[in-house]
């Protein structure tokens, strides 16, 4: 058995460990085929039950987010490309709260990023990328009430993300700053 030779580490570059946030290592096992990794297992316990997966393929430059869902836990793993995720911890009653944590991550060195409810979240790509996300209550339930959004590049929330002027979609080009989501979502109430 051979596992891929690694030439980028996907890790945490900034923040802190926020809690009950994983960076789940994947064993990629190669042979003369190709290779094999196991992306996500019941098993594992990582405290999401998905019930929906998608797959997201993004050009250069896109940032997606940031958005927030008070009530689904979410599951990220990048499988080409490189790029950070930005998660910024809006529980009131977590020991992180208004914290923040960076990952850099490479297609080359399988990981997931799995985070609960109640972190705004957010992923930019360098390269064109295709990442692999879950969650935990589908699209079709929580589309309409359980899906706001701040804007990327607030200062309040600290994340050094290193660049400007992404492509935002629309809708994420008009989210209002940390303070106004605060206030004008229940999430000071959760
Ligand atoms: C999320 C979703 C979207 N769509 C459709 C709806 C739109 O026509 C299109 C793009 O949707 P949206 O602009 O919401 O996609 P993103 O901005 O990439 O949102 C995603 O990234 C950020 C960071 C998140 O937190 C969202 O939960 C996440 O799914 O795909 C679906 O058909 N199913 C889905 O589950």
């Amino acid at each position: 058995m051979q596992t891929q030779q690694i030439t980028h580490t996907s890790k945490q570059i900034a923040g802190l460990a926020l809690k009950d946030v994983e960076l789940k290592e994947m064993t990629e096992t190669c042979d003369q085929r190709g290779s094999f990794t196991e992306t996500f297992a019941d098993h594992w316990g990582s405290g999401i039950a998905p019930t929906q997966w998608s797959m997201v393929r993004s050009e250069a430059h896109v940032l997606r987010g940031l958005h927030i869902h008070q009530r689904h836990d979410e599951y990220f793993s990048l499988i080409q490309g490189h790029c950070l995720v930005g998660l910024h911890d809006v529980r009131p009653t977590s020991p992180t709260y208004l914290q923040y944590a960076l990952y850099e991550l490479f297609g080359t060195d399988l990981k997931a990023v799995i985070f609960p409810a109640g972190l705004l979240h957010g992923w930019y790509f360098y390269t064109p990328s295709i990442h692999l996300q879950a969650v935990s209550e589908s699209y079709n339930n929580y589309a309409n009430d359980d899906n706001l959004g701040c804007r990327w590049d607030d200062p309040a929330l600290d994340i050094p993300w290193g660049i400007s002027n992404p492509i935002l979609s629309e809708r994420a080009a008009r989210f209002p700053p940390l303070s106004e989501l605060l206030v004008t979502s229940a999430i000071l109430e959760v």
